[in-house]
């Protein structure tokens, strides 16, 4: 094993779905989770995680981005070390529809191949995020950054493409406190869907694309984010969401639901926040954020 050093690994936050993409497209977003790694020889595995997730998740092998570097080392057939330290600076919000899980996967994905497996290609990489994720639409926008659109080839390889959103293009994102796990989500959707309602999301997406990269015109995009696969059935187990979706969208404001819920994406301009703030209540934290368009990225800090 390589000498220890210490990796840094910043990820940001992604929205998935976007509305009618189910699973297929997604967004990055500026707001960051950072990552130090090391490899311990000696062991035992420390991790310290300051901001979202606290006090909550396992601070040893069971963490996601433990596990998940300790996946890419076995992929590259790259001996494990007895342990990893982790100093984790969380600010993505846990199971609330913004790729949190898919950011400490990919964080670790990367962190992992800096350290130990320099040679494994980002293919690979993506293909892992998107196994131990189970569906690649945010570990996409988290490695690539801006607006991606990914799918499944016919060996069952996933595959990703980067579009650039238009200039013009303000997310917002409403977070509500309660939290949703995307298990629990996903457990709603149906086997099967109407072919009608198949044929609406596709037009949808499609109109979706353009509207994002080329015509951000609010009009346009209320129009481009109706979604018939996914919000509907999800809407037991996140009332408060659905409802303000509604409303939103009957104000002319394209509001989706962000990934698997509960948070709401809108796509805004940069006077939303006002319009917005107006319709929302104080239960949820409503941010302005910015496209992020390099998705994660990788350094070895300079050591004294
Ligand atoms: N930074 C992190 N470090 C370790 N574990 C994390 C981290 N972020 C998320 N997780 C794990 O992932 C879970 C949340 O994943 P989940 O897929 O349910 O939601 P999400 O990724 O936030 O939302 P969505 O997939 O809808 O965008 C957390 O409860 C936690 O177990
Ligand atoms: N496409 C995924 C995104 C959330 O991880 C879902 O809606 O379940």
């Amino acid at each position: 094993m390589p000498a220890s050093r210490t990796v840094a690994v910043r990820v940001p936050a992604t929205s998935a779905n976007l509305g009618p993409g189910f699973d297929s497209l997604g967004l990055a977003l500026g707001l960051y989770d950072e990552v130090a790694a090391e490899l311990l020889p000696g062991g035992p595995t420390e991790v310290q995680v300051e901001g979202q997730g606290a006090g909550e998740l396992d601070p040893g092998e069971g963490h996601l981005v433990v596990r998940s570097l300790r996946a890419v080392l076995d992929r590259a057939g790259v001996p494990q070390p007895a342990g990893v330290r982790l100093r984790c600076r969380n600010r993505i919000p846990h199971a609330r529809g913004l790729g949190s899980s898919s950011a400490a996967i990919c964080a670790g994905l990367l962190a992992g191949r800096a350290l130990a497996a320099p040679d494994l290609p980002d293919d690979e990489v993506f293909a892992l995020a998107t196994e131990i994720e189970g569906h690649p639409d945010n570990v996409a926008p988290c490695l690539t950054g801006g607006l991606t659109i990914a799918w499944t080839d016919p060996s069952g390889t996933p595959r990703k493409l980067g579009l650039s959103p238009h200039g013009e293009v303000r997310p917002v994102v409403l977070v509500p406190g309660t939290r949703l796990a995307t298990a629990e989500a996903r457990g709603l959707l149906p086997k099967d869907v109407p072919h009608t309602d198949a044929a609406a999301n596709a037009g949808r997406a499609a109109l979706l694309i353009a509207a994002l990269t080329r015509r951000p015109e609010s009009g346009l995009l209320l129009a481009a984010t109706e979604d018939r696969l996914h919000q509907t059935y999800r809407a037991p187990a996140m009332p408060g969401t659905a409802d303000l979706v509604e409303r939103l969208r009957a104000a002319g404001v394209p509001a989706v639901v962000s990934g698997a819920g509960p948070t709401i994406l809108v796509f805004g301009t940069s006077d939303t926040h006002d319009s917005i703030a107006s319709e929302v209540g104080s239960d949820w934290h409503i941010q302005l954020l910015d496209v992020d368009r390099s998705g994660a990225s990788v350094h070895f800090p300079e050591t004294r």
